[in-house]
């Protein structure tokens, strides 16, 4: 299907700052909504972007989960590339969290369990996501979140260098210290997001520098507020290890009593 910008109604603009320049946008001859994400070809110039711009959709256009953006084509006219992208009607998670501060643990263990099966997904298919963070999810009609970058996700192992732009909070010590990673990183980094779920600030967090988040992370220098339940500590701390190979797998995560206690497994 031959998709053009004539196929769209063009409405609001959505994610301003870190999705670059995303609208709303509805397909004219069914209605269905989309956010539709515009990016200048003079952006894209550089031969690595062009060529991460490919993966990113050679990835994401064969990705099919409740939780993971669906990405349903793309086109371009003479300046721009365009990408249809499916539209998250409560839109981005980490503002939902700057808003309330922190979640529930109730609330924290539902989308710990959608993030778990959503990395599932993709370790089955050998792609590590290596970008776990509240910016890059999205939430969904239903209240689900939405794994929506895949700016840095790669085919597992791998040991390119991750030149992050953002926070080095989420990344696991064996890639900050360079070392080669599989896709246990992903692992940490849900540890570390079911913490800023309960916390409201990531665990290793030092505003000082980077060097000190960085000493922080390689140190596993964890501590896990009292108000925190005995469950969410545990499951916390058994992703919060700093050999890879010691980290809960993502099947003992579905299982974690914690995760069941609030999610009891609906008959299937
Ligand atoms: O760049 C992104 C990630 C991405 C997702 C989005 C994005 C941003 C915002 C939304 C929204 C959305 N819904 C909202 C509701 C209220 C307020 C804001 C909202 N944003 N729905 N879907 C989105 C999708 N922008 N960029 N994917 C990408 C890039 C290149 C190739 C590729 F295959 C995928």
């Amino acid at each position: 299907r031959k998709w053009s910008l004539d196929d769209f109604d063009i409405g609001d603009g959505l994610g301003r700052g870190k999705f670059g320049r995303v609208y709303q946008a509805r397909e004219k001859s069914t209605g269905f909504v989309v956010a539709l994400k515009v990016l200048f070809k003079s952006e894209v110039k550089q031969p690595n972007l062009a060529r991460q711009l490919r993966r990113e959709v050679e990835i994401q256009s064969h990705l099919r989960h409740e939780n993971i953006l669906r990405l349903f084509g793309y086109f371009h006219d003479e300046k721009r590339v365009y990408l249809i992208l499916e539209y998250a009607s409560r839109g981005e998670l980490y503002k939902i969290l700057r808003k309330y501060g922190r979640f529930s643990e109730r609330r924290a263990s539902k989308y710990i369990m959608q993030m778990a099966r959503a990395l599932n997904y993709l370790h089955r298919k050998h792609v590590i996501h290596r970008d776990i963070k509240p910016e890059n999810l999205l939430v969904g009609e239903r209240g689900e979140l939405k794994i929506a970058d895949f700016g840095w996700s790669v085919h597992a192992p791998n040991s390119r260098r991750k030149t992050t732009c953002g926070t080095l909070d989420y990344l696991p010590p064996e890639i900050v210290e360079g070392r080669d990673h599989d896709e246990k990183v992903d692992l940490w980094s849900l540890g570390v997001l079911c913490y800023e779920f309960l916390v409201g600030v990531p665990p290793f967090e030092d505003l000082s520098s980077q060097q000190a988040t960085f000493k922080r992370i390689s140190r596993v220098d964890l501590k896990i507020p009292e108000h925190i339940s005995p469950g969410a500590t545990d499951l916390i701390r058994r992703l919060l290890k700093h050999n890879p190979a010691d980290r809960l797998h993502l099947d003992q995560v579905l299982q974690h009593p914690w995760i069941l206690e609030h999610n009891p497994p609906t008959a299937q």
